[in-house]
């Protein structure tokens, strides 16, 4: 698929959650995180719309990976609120609704799980206890299996697939259970350009679809026509929330740090704030 295809899927991708009055998929408001005591994420505010594709991006350690775990309540805040669908995270039940990537392959690890049954246990959340899949739900795995180009190895191990492969095996678990909402962890890490490539199209099956997509990512790389917001973290707290960043931005660079604060969540639409990169 071409940049410009991405970019066109991505524009109409926009329109379905993005109905007015609808909950963000996700809000944050004062949001502090601290382990042992060490403040990582010091008062993040965050609403992301329904439909949007965000990237959440900043130097190493800025707090990337702490906020999404958080928002997924995978480690406890200190601090501040945090919903998803408009529903206090301590009370969202509704998990069928949300897929994670995470930053490394860590379903069947150890255990020599196929293709086929990492990506159908991405609908284990979404199937009522004791129900065996339906048809519909096979359809949906071979369906994610072809999206990130893995029919032919839905049998092989996952142990048997390189890295980039194994990461779109997760991308298609994510795919699946058809989710509102996912969130994935430097997706691109370690994948060749050929993997990121195939990635960039799952993903933009994703959006067409009108899910909401949260991207940690160091680089915008070939998700760069996807990404409709950019925030950017330093030292656990936003300091730059609004257009994308240039692919190849300051910014966006690992180590690179903001001397200016700011937290004024802005939309996607608004002009770029401005931005003082200091060069270490
Ligand atoms: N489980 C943990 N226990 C203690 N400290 C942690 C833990 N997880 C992360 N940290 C620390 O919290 C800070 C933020 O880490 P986090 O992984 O959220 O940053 P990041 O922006 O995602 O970094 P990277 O780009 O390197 O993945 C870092 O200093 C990290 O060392």
């Amino acid at each position: 698929m071409s940049t410009s295809m991405l970019g066109s899927l991505s524009a109409r991708a926009a329109a379905p959650g993005a109905a007015a009055g609808a909950a963000p998929a996700v809000r944050v408001a004062g949001l502090t995180v601290a382990y042992d005591r060490v403040p990582v994420l010091r008062g993040v505010d965050l609403d992301v719309p329904a439909g949007q594709t965000l990237a959440v991006m900043g130097p190493n350690g800025s707090g990337k990976s702490t906020l999404v775990r958080a928002m997924l309540g995978l480690v406890a805040p200190t601090g501040g609120r945090i919903d998803l669908h408009g529903v206090p995270l301590r009370r969202f039940r509704d998990w069928g609704r949300i897929g994670y990537v995470p930053q490394r392959l860590s379903a069947g690890g150890g255990v020599p799980a196929t293709v086929r049954e990492v990506v159908a246990s991405g609908q284990v959340a979404r199937r009522r206890r004791l129900r065996l899949p339906t048809a519909a739900d096979r359809a949906a795995v071979a369906e994610a299996l072809e999206a990130v180009g893995l029919t032919g190895r839905a049998r092989d191990s996952v142990h048997e697939l390189s890295g980039g492969q194994q990461q779109r095996v997760l991308i298609a678990r994510a795919l699946a259970a058809r989710p509102d909402t996912v969130f994935m962890d430097e997706p691109m890490a370690g994948v060749d350009s050929a993997n990121q490539q195939a990635l960039a199209e799952a993903i933009t099956r994703l959006t067409a679809r009108g899910a909401t997509v949260v991207l940690v990512l160091h680089e915008t790389g070939p998700l760069e026509p996807l990404i409709q917001r950019s925030v950017v973290l330093s030292e656990g707290t936003v300091v730059h929330d609004g257009a994308p960043l240039a692919p190849e931005g300051d910014c966006a660079r690992p180590g690179h740090d903001h001397v200016h604060p700011h937290a004024d969540p802005a939309p996607p639409s608004a002009v770029p704030d401005l931005e003082v990169p200091r060069r270490g």
